[in-house]
């Protein structure tokens, strides 16, 4: 492990110095991951690669999985097994590859049956698998929740799950520090919630680019662990890689007790070590934020962008007063979208749907604020509410409080775990044209159901929302009347946390004890070549390029949720822009979208404007843009997990200036071909006007060999092994922590609440 650079450091800096195994001269970094998590969605594709290339997971003991993004979110009272409970069927082909998958390689796996099982994110920091001066991954762009702990957590593609269920490591390059600092007290009903929407709408969604946040301030410290993650969760809404807090006795206390936190003499080691992770006073900060806990009213967004926000005491904005006329357009399209009219006061917003859950706010303190709310109150006439607990066990500790019944009471329909209306995977949708409260982080078309309308707020204000059938100021909500007929709800003892009542993974255990299928972990092997197309003739592309003439083009956009069903990485072009592209009833291609004339139906690149695939970190986005042909992309910023996907797959997204972008948009829209010369790193127009272009060395080099990175990685297996033999020194309680644990003759034990059961 090399030595920490000497000088002031971030508390971003020091984690990052502490899991460095490999730095290349250029600045890329392979970083060793201590905590990885799995979900059903993008590991499908992972594990086949795996599983073709004879390759094992290195840490299964490092590594955990759940179900959440396409499980139903019905009473599991008759549950029995997935192939009879889940009705869709391609939702439950990927449960049960998941299951398999875990079984097949030792990976502790949260089932329909477990009452752990619930949305990854809620589940990691749950059972203590989250810690302090960690490293976190995982397959989804929300990973940022974990880094409430002080940790580095970010969420990566599928072909990055790949690579660290294989080495246990991650190519990453050091992000930029930025500081947002909050000091003050928050009014009563103003959450982290409310803060941090405020902030996206400070900064901008692409405000946080090439940056890792540290919120600090008074404010933040303040904050229980729960408000800390749903601050956390939406630094991807910002466009940040990551978003950290230094830890603290709050931390400590949240995790303390939890079935897979350090226990005895390693957890006073670990606390000793947690105790030094916090910013130098004189570290050097990228950027700084300041923001005023006063000036924060609850907060909701108008628009489709998690950008677009007012405070509930204001109006729609009107487009007439934007300050481009590019802007201007992009807020008419919005309204539009939204059936929206500027002016219109925010508590005169009438919603159908309201939907309490998700990775940002479905955790026990969300439903007690939520319930507050509820209690003796009736859900409005003509809506349709429902709760969704992040977790088994958040929904039994829910009900061992009686939240439940407060909740259904009022009309709320109480659901199971799972990501549920946030994406609209499984059944909870919205129709076209509905309006829906939504405690969920994104508002992107079509998000929560295609023609759905999202306005995304804090628990409190949606479940005032949800009794009054609009948006309503919940500092207003008028008393709940003496002698109404629906007395209130005694709220049980609230439990510091969740009861952990479960079934144990138990496939996985029978199958250890039975020595049956359980591979053995860390082993040495030669490792097999793998390969990603090489990129241009000789890494030259000359082609017709489409003009995207947009900002903020997420993910969801290039390709909705229903194609992230798929498990295979072909046959995606069918998917890409399809609701742009294809009229939803007919199924017959809109004629004045770019990719339906000619000649941009054969488009190899695509040019857009500013933060080009931000949001989530589906890589079957890249796939799609591949299947259909796509090569390369010219914009002026993306989102970061888009990038990296992309080039993981051999393609190349170029960055120019705004002023360049706009002079490529206009050659693309006149259908003149475009040169984008990578051993140069040049974008060359017909012109013959040159843009040079910024492309990391070790990117350009694999993408001029076709080189991927497992089978480099493994080119630095002593550093890693040397690496993995240091942590055991100076972090001993990050060995052994999992369900599984490996013992001495490289066994895996399994470990029930830290004691190892055989
Ligand atoms: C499915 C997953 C890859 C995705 C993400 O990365 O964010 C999802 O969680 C989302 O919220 O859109
Ligand atoms: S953002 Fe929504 S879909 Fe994505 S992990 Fe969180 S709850 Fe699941």
């Amino acid at each position: 492990m090399p030595e920490p650079v000497p000088g002031p450091r971030t508390l971003y800096d020091k984690i990052w110095d502490n899991h460095v195994v490999h730095t290349q001269e250029d600045g890329t970094t392979i970083l060793y991951i201590d905590r990885h998590i799995i979900h059903e969605v993008s590991t499908p594709q992972a594990f086949d690669g795996l599983n073709e290339a004879g390759r094992r997971v290195r840490r299964p003991e490092s590594t955990l999985g759940t179900v959440d993004h396409n499980t139903p979110t019905a009473n599991r009272e008759k549950y029995t097994d997935d192939e009879s409970f889940i009705n869709d069927v391609e939702a439950r082909h990927q449960v049960v590859l998941m299951e398999k998958n875990c079984q097949e390689h030792g990976v502790v796996y949260f089932s329909l049956a477990d009452k752990r099982q619930g949305i990854c994110h809620i589940v990691g920091p749950e059972q203590g698998f989250t810690l302090p001066g960690c490293t976190v991954v995982c397959g989804d762009s929300h990973t940022s929740t974990h880094g409430a702990f002080g940790a580095i957590a970010f969420g990566i593609g599928t072909t990055e799950v790949q690579h660290v269920l294989a080495t246990q490591c991650s190519y990453q390059r050091h992000s930029k520090n930025m500081k947002i600092q909050i000091d003050g007290v928050l009014h009563p009903y103003v959450t982290s919630k409310d803060l941090i929407l405020h902030v996206i709408g400070v900064i901008g969604t692409a405000g946080g680019t090439g940056h890792a946040i540290e919120y600090c301030g008074s404010t933040v410290e303040a904050m229980s662990m729960e408000a800390r993650m749903s601050m956390c969760n939406m630094s991807i809404e910002a466009g940040a890689r990551c978003g950290v807090v230094k830890p603290d006795q709050t931390t400590y206390a949240y995790i303390k007790g939890r079935p897979l936190a350090p226990k005895g003499q390693k957890w006073d080691e670990a606390v000793k070590f947690w105790d030094s992770l916090a910013s130098d006073p004189n570290a050097k900060w990228d950027a700084e934020v300041f923001i005023k806990a006063e000036d924060i009213a609850p907060t909701i967004t108008w628009g489709t962008s998690p950008q677009e926000v007012a405070p509930v005491t204001g109006m729609v904005p009107y487009p007439a007063n934007a300050e481009t006329e590019q802007r201007r357009k992009a807020m008419e399209r919005m309204l539009e979208y939204m059936g929206l009219t500027a002016g219109t006061p925010i508590e005169e917003i009438k919603v159908d749907k309201v939907f309490i859950g998700s990775c940002t706010n479905s955790r026990i303190e969300d439903l007690r604020n939520a319930a507050a709310v509820a209690n003796g109150r009736k859900v409005a006439a003509g809506v349709y509410a429902m709760v969704v607990p992040g977790s088994g066990n958040i929904k039994l500790q829910a009900e061992a409080e009686g939240l439940d019944r407060i909740f259904k009471a009022a009309g709320f329909d109480w659901r199971e775990a799972g990501c549920s209306m946030c994406l609209a995977m499984n059944e909870d949708k919205l129709q076209p044209g509905e309006r829906c409260a939504s405690t969920s982080n994104r508002n992107f078309e079509g998000r929560q159901g295609t023609g759905g309308r999202t306005h995304l707020m804090s628990p409190a204000m949606a479940a005032a929302a949800a009794v009054s059938g609009h948006v309503t100021d919940v500092r207003e909500l008028p008393a709940v009347p003496q002698g109404s007929a629906l007395p209130k709800v005694e709220v049980g003892e609230a439990h510091p946390f969740a009861p952990l009542a479960h079934t144990f993974g138990e496939k996985v255990a029978e199958a250890v004890k039975a020595g049956k299928q359980v591979p053995a972990p860390l082993h040495k092997h030669e490792d097999v070549k793998g390969g990603i197309p090489k990129f241009g003739v000789d890494g030259v592309l000359t082609g017709i390029a489409a003009p995207m003439d947009k900002s903020n083009v997420d993910t969801d956009q290039v390709l909705p949720k229903e194609y992230l069903k798929k498990i295979s990485k072909k046959g995606l072009a069918e998917g890409l822009f399809r609701p742009m592209r294809f009229d939803a009833m007919t199924g017959k291609e809109i004629t004045d979208f770019v990719l339906n004339k000619d000649p941009w139906r054969k488009s190899q690149i695509l040019v857009a404007r500013y933060n080009f695939g931000c949001g989530s970190s589906r890589e079957h986005a890249p796939w799609a843009l591949q299947d259909f042909g796509f090569r390369a992309f010219i914009a002026e910023s993306y989102g970061e997990i888009f990038y990296n996907n992309s080039t993981k797959n051999g393609l190349l997204p170029v960055v120019l200036t705004k002023d360049q972008v706009e002079l490529c948009i206009q050659d693309a829209a006149a259908g003149k071909e475009i040169t984008v010369d990578l051993p140069n790193q040049v974008v060359v127009l017909q012109s013959g006007e040159k843009f040079p272009f910024n492309v990391n060395p070790f990117i350009k080099h694999c993408l001029l060999e076709g080189l991927d990175d497992i089978s480099l990685t493994f080119m630095h297996l002593k550093e890693i092994e040397a690496y993995e033999e240091t942590r055991k020194q100076r972090y001993p309680w990050l060995d052994g922590n999992g369900y599984l644990q490996t013992d001495e003759l490289g066994r895996i034990r399994v470990l029930h609440e830290g004691v190892a059961d055989w």
